[in-house]
């Protein structure tokens, strides 16, 4: 079990690996959290030593550390690699799918990004916009703010002449608890510049998206 803690940590805190204090603080802290998902298993009324729900701490904790990886990254960072590409017109890509953990019940919620700019100059790979969406996806979010955290990262590294994001997302947390409106979604938006400015440029944003 021990090595296994070692792993998690060397994997997902590689800066620790030549700072004995800091690796020891992080394994304090996963030893603590495991013993604590052991008493919530046993708070919610079965025995956390058995079988099956043994490894369920270090499994959670593995999986969280999945969850949150965009909290060990600067999403931005991917669009810096930019091309020389002379397009003056909306660039979109939609349907990026991703994954997130909702900050006030830690219940996924899940959907599509649809992301547009109108470039000035800068052009950047369509799979780094893609990266980008997943680096802050995978973070304890609110929708609005994953929307805005997009559409911000969009227009500080491309300046771009105007970004618009629309996320359209599932929320676990309305589904299986709670008001239990498995049927429910959310839509939220994201606009800077000319889209801000123009009412006829989010019109031809949402024409080609929703087609
Ligand atoms: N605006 C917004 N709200 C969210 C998001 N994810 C979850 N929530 C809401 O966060 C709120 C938290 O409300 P609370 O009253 O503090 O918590 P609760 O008692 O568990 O609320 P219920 O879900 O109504 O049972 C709920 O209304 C959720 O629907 C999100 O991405 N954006
Ligand atoms: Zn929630």
């Amino acid at each position: 079990m021990i090595e296994k803690e070692h792993t998690l940590i060397t994997k997902n805190f590689p800066e620790t690996f030549d700072n004995p204090l800091e690796f020891n603080k992080k394994l304090d802290q996963v030893h603590h959290i495991m013993e604590t998902f052991k008493d919530l298993i046993e708070l919610c009324g079965d025995d956390p030593n058995r079988n099956g729900l043994q490894e369920t701490p270090y499994r959670v904790l593995k999986a969280f550390f999945e969850y949150t990886e965009g909290y060990r990254e600067d999403p931005k960072l991917h669009l810096e690699k930019t091309f020389d590409v002379n397009h003056k017109e909306l660039v979109i890509v939609k349907d990026i799918e991703f994954y997130s953990i909702c900050e006030h019940h830690f219940a996924p919620f899940f959907g599509v990004a649809h992301v547009g700019y109108i470039p000035n100059q800068k052009v950047t790979g369509l799979s780094k916009i893609a990266r980008m969406v997943e680096g802050y996806a995978k973070r304890f979010q609110v929708q609005e703010r994953l929307t805005t955290q997009i559409s911000e990262a969009i227009e500080e590294v491309l300046e771009p002449k105007g970004t618009m994001v629309v996320v359209e997302a599932k929320h676990m947390c309305m589904c299986g608890r709670g008001i239990k409106k498995s049927r429910a979604s959310t839509t939220t938006s994201s606009v800077r510049g000319i889209f801000a400015d123009k009412p006829e440029a989010r019109a031809e944003f949402l024409s080609l998206l929703y087609k």
